[in-house]
């Protein structure tokens, strides 16, 4: 694993305010951007399915299959969620996809992902599914396309949060997952109306990108958008590879990129956006710490950056959490934030008038906010 070290080490991250300016002309205490934060509305770009579930949530499947080893009570579970290096989050990540055994396990799940980021503001997101796990597990395809398509609509009848789904390819688990994944996301009697894209997850060392081109190239063919993780835990050369392969149109992670300048350039030229996962790269140990985190690099190369949650309650975090890591980074008053937040829109595969209500929401949220 590529590791940046570059300063002085910190425990969990937390997010710190300085002082802002802000409404009236005063100076914005970091509380004040919390709250700014906490309604503001939001898109996630990058998150995954199994990664949401909640300790509630692990706790009602644990429940429903007792003989798992992922513990129930929400205490233990900090600890079960703290990792000592990427592959080990697989592991237990992969323990949490043992738990959701039924078509009705998967509806729950994705409905109350979505009452979770309805709490945080989240208007639109587009979640990673993984669906070769489940159907490898056993669950029948059309009834876990079923169950999502199900919580989906229910979800946007009652948050109104509007869900996308990406599904990716867990690449550790071969060429046989690529044929599985890339065949559900385009057969049309199986397809669920809301996929938009196609990516990668899982280890990158060890599982080269170029292997994956035939199937992105025949999810591309089928309308699908390219959005492989890539330079998460290893170095610039993996999204390159997702770019000149994959044909990336949005990078999941691209952290280490900032080891090589061509790839900015490259990335800030083509407005190819980065989907940052701020404490996600502390949690898996990518990062060592928040402030060795590449993000003002990239933005100061002229990158279009998102930010995003990734596993949240795996990661001890949540989007809001995430737009106060990326505030204190990147120094950031009320107007940055709500920049960063329409950014998200601007380069989601929301249609037009969908991405116009949202922006429209942030900048009469903002301008109410700031107004004296
Ligand atoms: O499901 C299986 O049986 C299986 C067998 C072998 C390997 C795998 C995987 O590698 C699954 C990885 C899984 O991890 C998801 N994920 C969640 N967060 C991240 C992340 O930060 N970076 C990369 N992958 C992530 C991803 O969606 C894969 O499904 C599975
Ligand atoms: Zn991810």
């Amino acid at each position: 694993m590529t590791t940046i070290h570059r300063s002085a080490d910190h425990p969990r991250p937390s997010p710190q305010g300085t002082g802002r300016r802000s409404r009236g002309g005063t100076l914005t205490d970091h509380r004040d951007l919390h709250a700014f934060i906490a309604g503001l509305p939001k898109a996630e770009l990058h998150v995954h399915h199994v990664g949401s579930a909640s300790p509630r949530i692990v706790s009602e499947l644990a429940a429903r299959h007792p003989d798992s080893k992922v513990p129930t009570d929400p205490e233990a579970l900090v600890d079960y969620f703290t990792f000592t290096d990427f592959a080990h989050f697989i592991d237990v990540y992969l323990s949490v996809v043992d738990l959701i055994r039924t078509p009705e396990d998967v509806r729950l799940l994705t409905y109350e992902v979505a009452r979770d980021l309805a709490r945080q503001q989240v208007r639109y997101a587009e979640l990673t599914i993984t669906p070769f796990s489940s159907t490898r597990r056993g669950i029948d395809e059309r009834a876990f396309m079923d169950a999502i398509e199900d919580a989906r609509k229910a979800a946007e009848a009652e948050f109104g949060t509007v869900l996308r789904w990406c599904f990716d390819i867990p690449g550790e688990a071969g060429l046989e997952s690529a044929e599985e994944t890339v065949r559900l996301a385009t057969d049309d009697r199986l397809r669920p109306e809301g996929l938009v894209s196609f990516g990668l997850g899982g280890p990158e060392i060890g599982v080269p990108r170029p292997q994956f081109k035939p199937y992105f190239d025949r999810a591309i063919a089928a309308g699908l958008h390219s959005v492989p993780h890539a330079g998460e835990t290893t170095g610039p050369e993996t999204v390159w590879d997702a770019l000149t392969h994959l044909r990336a149109e949005r990078v999941g992670h691209g952290t280490h990129s900032f080891q090589d300048p061509k790839l900015l350039a490259h990335l800030a030229e083509h407005r190819i956006p980065l989907e940052v996962c701020p404490t996600s790269n502390i949690a898996t140990r990518a990062v060592r710490t928040l402030d060795e985190h590449p993000l003002k690099e990239f933005v100061e190369a002229g990158i279009v950056v998102t930010i995003n949650s990734d596993d949240p309650p795996m990661f001890g975090t949540d989007l809001d959490n995430e737009y106060a890591v990326a505030a204190r980074l990147l120094d950031l008053d009320e107007r940055g934030v709500a920049s960063l937040a329409k950014n998200a829109v601007d380069v989601s595969f929301l249609d037009e008038p969908g991405k116009a209500r949202i922006r429209g929401e942030i900048d009469a949220y903002t301008s109410a906010w700031l107004a004296p």
